[in-house]
């Protein structure tokens, strides 16, 4: 459980990231994120493992104050939540297989670290995050020959490898193409149906964030404007949200509804 309550984050600029936003998501709950660029989707995803701190309010993650985590704790508790960006954050001069095995690399002792000697146990279990996203022939393969929507799966295994509650993506289709951004997403749906993992996503395209997410929270300078389900988003909730006429089926994405 996700609990936001009255959470302000106030940038030294002066600007307001969030500003008084409270909710609750529950664990194997799917969360798009939508808004404006500038809105706060970034804040608001970036503060549930603390790469932004709150600055005013509660933050409560799985029975854990957030903004009082120190230390090993802190370690723990971020391990327990996967993060994946738009760039997939990946060492592509080496195999994917290796990219997978540093979600292990926290918990290792140095000189294992050092000696890339990784134990059976943790070849299996990047092996078998592989698998889930499908792309388990590739695992020996150098990672800059994969196409990006591979790439995001590379990035998407290493992710469950640390076996994670909650999975947090920061934008994770944006540069990928329609075909393969909806690739992408199928799997984040089948990691949420399948393995119970929470997932929040912050998207810019809104046909998507309506096709896949079961819930939607709109944001706008930092306020929460709409919070339900996404198939009561209608075009006066996405002009709330948005300030402009903007319709629910974005012309660019028509094809691949077909695809
Ligand atoms: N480190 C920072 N210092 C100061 N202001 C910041 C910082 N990070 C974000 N902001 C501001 O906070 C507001 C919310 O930013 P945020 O990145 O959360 O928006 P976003 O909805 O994720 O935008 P985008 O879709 O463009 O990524 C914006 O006005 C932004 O300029």
């Amino acid at each position: 459980m996700i609990e936001f309550k009255h959470v302000s984050k106030l940038y030294s600029n002066g600007v307001k990231g969030l500003d008084d936003v409270t909710l609750q998501i529950k664990q194997g709950e799917f969360v798009g994120i939508i808004g404006l660029s500038g809105a706060g989707k970034s804040t608001l995803l970036r503060s549930i493992n603390r790469m932004h701190e709150i600055t005013s309010g509660e933050l409560i993650v799985n029975g854990s104050e957030v903004k009082s985590l120190k230390g090993i704790e802190l370690r723990k508790f971020r391990r327990s939540i996967g993060m994946i960006f738009q760039s997939f954050h990946l060492v592509t001069r080496t195999t994917v297989i290796k990219n997978v095995l540093t979600a292990n690399v926290p918990d290792m002792p140095f000189w294992r670290v050092l000696l890339g000697a990784f134990t059976k146990e943790n070849k299996i279990a990047a092996l078998e995050a592989l698998d889930k996203v499908g792309i388990l022939e590739k695992a020996y393969i150098r990672t800059e020959q994969l196409s990006g929507g591979q790439q995001q799966r590379v990035a998407l295994a290493r992710t469950l490898a640390q076996n994670p509650k909650i999975i947090l993506a920061d934008e994770p289709v944006a540069a990928l193409d329609p075909v393969t951004a909806k690739q992408v997403m199928d799997d984040f749906k089948r990691i949420n149906k399948e393995m119970n993992i929470t997932i929040l996503i912050n998207i810019h395209h809104v046909e998507l964030a309506l096709n896949y997410a079961n819930r939607i929270i709109g944001i706008r300078a930092g306020k929460i404007l709409y919070d339900g389900p996404a198939s009561e988003v209608d075009e006066d909730v996405l002009n709330k949200i948005y300030g402009k006429e903007i319709t629910k089926e974005e012309p660019k994405w028509e094809s691949i509804i077909e695809y």
